[in-house]
């Protein structure tokens, strides 16, 4: 089913627990179709356990999600989602475009449009220098890159990048983000985003404030700031934060 009309995210009664402990409790959110979303929130608030449950990598998932009209994990989804992980997964002994080369080939690109294909994504993540690279002898920032190319193969509708501009110089951030923004806008792709940077909160169209494993509060960075009374994303997260406590404090 590629109902349009649905969210590309739906989550209904949302829980994830590792390790005997709940890490998600009862989420309800969406990620509308088109657009760019960050998830945001401290570190070891869940939003990686999140990203896993709606690529369909994590166990121990109830409560209802469903991605792209799917149930997450579904087969269906295989080839419609595109997911960077914190660790960048590339073979040090082959170059960059080999690299790529592999993942659209277990794409099923086809031969004809792989090296046209490949050549586009390393333009996109602003890799073409290092084309020819070992991707054992890149820097760190170069080798994430080369994860983050892969994760853009095959034109996916969803693409679920985690913490994508960790540890890049701030020219490259906003190119990426740039970059975000054109696939978003350009193909109507969906990009749900994580970060643990509030200064990155402003670059996203929509925002799911997380901390605890919970969703604290969801929408733009203009109505989250309205909302609270505050004039940055980071006083907004501050002052929910300690709206929940007091309202959690019996
Ligand atoms: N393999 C695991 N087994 C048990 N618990 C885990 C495991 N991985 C993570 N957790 C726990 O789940 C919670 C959420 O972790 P998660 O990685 O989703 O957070 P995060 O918000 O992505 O953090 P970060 O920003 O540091 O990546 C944490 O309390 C963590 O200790």
């Amino acid at each position: 089913m590629n109902d349009t009309s649905r969210p590309a995210v739906l989550a209904h009664r949302l829980g994830v627990v590792r390790g005997g402990a709940p890490v998600l409790k009862e989420l309800e959110f969406s990620v509308p179709r088109g657009t760019v979303t960050g998830l945001l929130g401290p570190s070891g608030c869940g939003k990686t356990t999140l990203m896993r449950a709606v690529v369909g990598a994590q166990a121990r998932v109830t409560g209802r999600l469903e991605v792209l009209g799917e149930r997450a994990g579904s087969a269906a989804l295989r080839h419609r989602l595109g997911y960077l992980t914190q660790a960048p997964s590339v073979y040090l002994d082959l170059t960059t475009t080999q690299n790529l080369d592999y993942w659209a080939a277990v794409l099923g690109v086809g031969r004809a449009d792989r090296s046209e294909h490949v050549r586009s994504v390393l333009a996109d993540v602003d890799l073409t220098e290092h084309a020819g690279a070992l991707a054992g002898r890149l820097s760190s920032g170069q080798r994430a890159r080369v994860s983050l190319a892969v994760a853009l193969l095959g034109a996916p509708e969803l693409l679920v990048l985690d913490e994508p501009t960790v540890g890049l110089d701030p020219v490259l951030r906003r190119s990426l983000w740039d970059l975000f923004h054109r696939l978003a806008a350009e193909r109507g792709a969906t990009l749900l985003i994580s970060s643990h940077v509030m200064d990155e909160a402003d670059r996203c169209d929509r925002l799911m404030l997380m901390r605890e494993g919970r969703v604290l509060a969801e929408g733009t960075p203009g109505e989250l700031r309205a909302r609270t009374g505050t004039d940055s994303v980071e006083h907004a997260f501050l002052h929910l934060v300690e709206a929940d406590r007091r309202a959690r404090t019996p």
